[in-house]
């Protein structure tokens, strides 16, 4: 019955981009197509497309070959908060809630129901707009799967393995010079990203926000290798991670961005230190935005086109105002307004996946 309430949804991805968005928007659109007969119309930009009425029409052609591409057709963005953006008044510069402007763009278009794709700061903006009588599903993206609803997000698995390949190629090189290697990863709060691939590509020493450390920890697990004949090693820091009583290191602060702070810079810090605590030359690299370019992983398909079936279902039982989740290996949902009331999922210093390491010789700097 409220299928047939359906002709047309739209589509958005919001936030910083992540392999697998290409995926969703295809699971999205073939199943409204194929399954529903809705029509799919793109909104580019993010949210900033709502308030410009930039819409593409997509099609079963238009989304033909974006499986295995990276990045997002409809684009992207990480300003551009409807509910306080900046326009011109007067020669001035003010800031305004302009929702309505989105919500009556799509309302033009004939926009049924909205897919909006996005991290936690556009499901902010998502659970707002089904607030205000919009129907909403949301679906979850992001690198650093930090969101708490959802046991993991699409992105998460092409970073690891992406990171996991620069560990192993620091591997070598560390290995024939004798020097400390530090990797730097994204994740911003969340050390995720830094906990599997320091796992995955055998660091010897993985430092994450959740767990912060004293350096002098680190370089004793460090030189604990020396003496057992092994004159290199492999450090991986998350961007988010700071020493006992210190701070995160801030690499810029985007004044225009909801979220202004961008971390980064960590790595260089504990490479110096580190130089100088062990005597071994010390190179730090920072992996950046390799690791939220390029193809999603084969898991990270698997994981979108799921999400994006599942959203589309969601939509034609007439349950808005939620978004998909995984849960073991469960498709399920939970409301925007427990998504967005709870905290960020972060790693457990006592876990399973810690104690692990920890039991593989791995030193986190806490002891
Ligand atoms: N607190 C907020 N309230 C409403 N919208 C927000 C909020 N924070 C971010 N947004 C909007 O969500 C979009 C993406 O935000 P960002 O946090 O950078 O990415 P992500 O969705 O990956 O968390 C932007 O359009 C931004 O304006
Ligand atoms: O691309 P930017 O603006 O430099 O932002 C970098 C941040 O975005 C991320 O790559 C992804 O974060 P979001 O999922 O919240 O967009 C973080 O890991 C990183 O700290
Ligand atoms: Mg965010």
């Amino acid at each position: 019955m409220v299928v047939n309430k359906i002709k047309r949804i739209g589509i958005l991805t919001g936030g910083g981009d992540c392999p697998g968005l290409n995926p969703v928007i295809r699971a999205v659109t073939r199943t409204a197509i194929l399954e529903y007969g809705w029509e799919v119309v793109g909104i580019r930009n993010g949210y900033k497309g709502m308030y410009n009425g930039d819409f593409v029409e997509l099609t079963l052609d238009s989304i033909s070959g974006i499986l295995h591409e990276g990045g997002t057709i409809l684009y992207s963005s990480n300003k551009d908060n409807l509910f306080d953006y900046q326009v011109e008044e007067d020669g001035k510069l003010v800031n305004k809630d302009v929702s309505d402007v989105g919500v009556e763009n799509i309302r033009k278009m004939g926009i049924d129901v909205m897919f909006i794709v996005g991290g936690d700061g556009t499901l902010t903006s998502a659970r707002d707009f089904a607030r205000k009588g919009v129907k909403v599903v949301a679906i979850p993206k992001t690198i650093d799967n930090d969101l708490a609803s959802t046991d993991t997000t699409f992105g998460f698995s092409t970073a690891v393995d992406v990171a996991t390949e620069a560990l192993d190629r620091l591997h070598t090189t560390a290995s024939s010079h004798h020097r400390i290697m530090v990797l730097e990863v994204m994740g911003r709060y969340a050390g995720w990203i830094a906990l599997h691939s320091g796992i995955a590509g055998g660091a010897d020493v993985i430092l994450l926000p959740e767990i912060p450390y004293d350096i002098r920890n680190v370089a004793r697990t460090i030189e604990e290798r020396k003496a057992r004949g092994k004159n290199f090693s492999i450090v991986v820091v998350g961007e988010g991670a700071k020493e006992i009583g210190g701070d995160i290191t801030v690499r810029e602060i985007i004044k225009d961005s909801p979220d202004p702070i961008r971390l980064g810079g960590i790595g260089i810090k504990v490479a110096s230190q580190l130089e100088k605590l062990c005597g071994n030359e010390t190179r730090a690299t920072i992996l950046g935005h390799l690791q939220r370019g390029g193809s999603p992983s084969s898991s990270d398909r698997i994981l979108s086109t799921r999400y994006g079936v599942e959203a589309v279902k969601l939509a034609a039982s007439g349950k808005f105002g939620n978004m998909v989740t995984l849960k073991g290996d469960h498709m399920s949902y939970d409301s925007l307004e427990n998504v967005i009331g709870r905290k960020s999922k972060l790693v457990n210093p006592n876990g399973e996946l810690v104690e692990a390491a920890k039991s593989m010789g791995i030193g986190f700097g806490d002891e």
